[in-house]
C-alpha cells in the first residue's frame, strides 16, 4: 500500500497534488512519501515484535541523506555496503551501534573507517576478507564483532541479476565449508564471531526460498554451537518483494515474513536482524515525467518522455515493469492508445515499456512511474549529460526538495581542465 492515490481527479502524494509539485519542481524528479517509508519500516518493526530485534534499512535501495535521517529517527538501522553508505549512514545521525556493514569487497580503508566511526558488526564474506579484518583491527588495538555470510545454494527464483544465495554467485561462504570457516575465525586475533549471516536475493516473491535458507541457517546454528561457538546473531538479509503489477501482483507481506522467521529460527533465542530495502522504500516512490512528442512509427506510436533511463535504469538493466499512469485521472471511457513508452537517450535500450495500453497521453502531460522508490534515484548516472534529477519529499501537506537539480553550469565545474592542456 502506499500514499499515491488519486483525489478528485489528480494524483497526489499524501494530501499534495503531484502538479502542484512538478508546477514548482520542473520534470523529471523523483517523489517520496515520508508516510509509505515508516509505515514500511514499522511493518518490519512490528512483524518482529515479540523477538529482540533490530531492522536495518537497506540503504543501497534509497539513500538520501533526509531518507536516512528520517528512517534513523524513527528507529532503523542500516545496512551499509561501502565507506560511502558507511558516511552517509553516519552523518544522518544513525549510531555505529545500530550500523551492519556487507559486501564480498570491503577494503582496508573501509575496514578502519568503521572500525574507528562505531559499528555493529561486519557480515563477513570470505576467509581473506576476515585476515584482513583482523589484522586492521589488531593495528587499532580493537576487536571487530562478526558474523560470516553463507552461500546456502537455494534458488532465490528472482531474477538473474539479483539472486546472490546460488553456489555460482560471488556472495558469501559455501554453507558445506562454514564448519571449517567458524574455526578459522575463531584463531584469528582481531574478530569475535557473534553470529551467521544470510541473503539469498532481492524481489522474493514467495517465502518458501527464503524459509529454505532460514532452515538451513538454524541447523547451522546448532551444528556451530555443538562445535563451541557464540552464535548470538542471525542476520536474515532482505530481498522481500513488492507488486510491480498493483492491479494483480500481492506478494507476502511483512506479517507473514515475521511469522515465518519465528516459525524456522525463533526457538533459538537469538538476536533477529533484518536487511530490507526495496520493501521500505519501493512503494514509497514515484518518478514524475512529462510527455514531449507522440511519435507515428512505422508500425507503432513511441510516447517520448522527458525522463530516460540514466534516470531509472531498472528497465533497460532487468527488464522490470513500472506501472506508468497519468497524473490528471483519465475520465471513465476516455480513449486508450498503445505506445511503446521511451525517453530520450541515444539508444535504443532507452525503453520503458513495450506496446503499453493505457489511456492516451498528449505532449505536456505528466506521468508518474509507480514504484520507483527503490533502486531508481541510487542508479541514475548523467549519462548523455543530463545532469542527475531532484528529488522530492513530502509530509502531510507539505513537500521539500531534498535534492535539488544541478544547473549545468555546475555539473561542467565539476571537472578539471589540466593546466598543460
Ligand atoms: C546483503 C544485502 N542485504 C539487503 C539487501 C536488500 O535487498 P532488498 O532491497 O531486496 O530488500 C541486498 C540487496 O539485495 C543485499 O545484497
Ligand atoms: N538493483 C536491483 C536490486 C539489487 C539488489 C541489491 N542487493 C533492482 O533494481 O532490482
Amino acid at each position: 500500500m502506499d500514499h499515491f492515490v488519486y483525489q478528485d481527479g489528480v494524483l497526489c502524494a499524501e494530501d499534495v497534488s503531484v502538479a502542484e509539485i512538478a508546477a514548482q519542481v520542473g520534470t523529471p524528479f523523483y517523489l517520496y512519501s515520508s508516510a509509505t517509508l515508516l509505515r514500511h519500516y514499522r511493518l518490519f518493526d512490528e512483524a518482529l515484535a515479540g523477538m529482540d530485534h533490530l531492522v536495518c534499512f537497506a540503504m543501497k535501495s534509497l539513500s538520501n541523506q533526509a531518507i536516512l535521517q528520517l528512517l534513523g529517527e524513527a528507529g532503523a538501522g542500516m545496512d551499509v555496503v561501502s565507506g560511502g553508505e558507511y558516511a552517509r549512514a553516519r552523518a544522518a545521525g544513525v549510531p555505529g551501534e545500530r550500523i551492519v556493514f556487507s559486501g564480498v569487497g570491503k577494503t582496508r580503508v573501509e575496514m578502519r573507517q568503521a572500525l574507528t566511526g562505531g559499528i555493529r558488526q561486519f557480515n563477513v564474506e570470505s576467509e581473506p576478507e576476515m585476515e584482513a579484518l583482523s589484522a586492521v583491527a589488531v593495528e587499532l588495538g580493537k576487536i571487530a564483532p562478526i558474523t560470516i555470510r553463507v552461500n546456502p545454494d537455494v534458488d532465490a527464483k528472482t531474477h538473474a541479476k539479483i539472486a546472490t544465495g546460488k553456489s555460482e554467485n560471488k556472495f558469501g561462504i559455501p554453507i558445506a565449508r562454514a564448519r571449517e570457516v567458524y574455526a578459522h575465525a575463531a584463531r584469528l586475533p582481531g574478530i569475535e564471531v557473534i553470529g551467521i549471516d544470510v541473503h539469498i536475493g532481492s524481489q522474493l516473491t514467495d517465502l518458501a526460498p527464503f524459509e529454505a535458507a532460514y532452515l538451513k541457517v538454524a541447523e547451522l546454528t546448532e551444528q556451530l554451537r555443538a562445535d563451541g561457538h557464540t552464535i548470538k546473531r542471525l542476520d536474515l538479509g532482505g530481498g522481500l518483494g513488492i507488486p510491480y503489477v498493483q492491479s494483480n501482483e500481492a506478494p507476502p507481506s511483512p506479517l507473514d515474513y515475521g511469522a515465518m522467521i519465528k516459525r524456522t529460527v525463533g526457538h533459538l533465542g537469538c538476536e533477529i536482524e533484518i536487511e530490507p530495502g526495496r520493501l521500505i522504500s519501493g512503494n514509497a516512490g514515484v518518478l514524475v515525467s512529462r510527455a514531449i512528442y507522440v511519435k507515428d512509427g512505422a508500425d507503432r506510436q513511441f510516447l517520448i518522455l522527458d525522463a530516460a533511463m540514466n534516470d531509472l535504469i531498472r528497465p533497460a538493466m532487468y527488464d522490470a515493469h513500472h506501472d506508468i499512469v497519468p497524473v490528471v485521472q483519465p475520465e471513465a471511457g476516455a480513449e486508450r492508445a498503445t505506445y511503446d513508452i521511451v525517453g530520450p537517450v541515444c539508444e535504443s535500450g532507452d525503453t520503458f515499456a513495450k506496446g503499453r495500453a493505457m489511456a492516451q497521453v498528449a505532449p505536456g502531460d505528466l506521468v508518474v512511474f509507480r514504484s520507483a522508490g527503490a533502486y531508481g534515484a541510487v542508479m541514475a548516472s548523467e549519462y548523455n549529460s543530463r545532469p542527475l534529477i531532484p528529488e522530492v519529499l513530502v509530509h502531510n501537506d507539505q513537500f521539500a526538495v531534498i535534492r535539488a537539480r544541478p544547473t549545468f553550469d555546475e555539473m561542467i565545474a565539476r571537472d578539471i581542465i589540466p593546466a598543460w592542456l
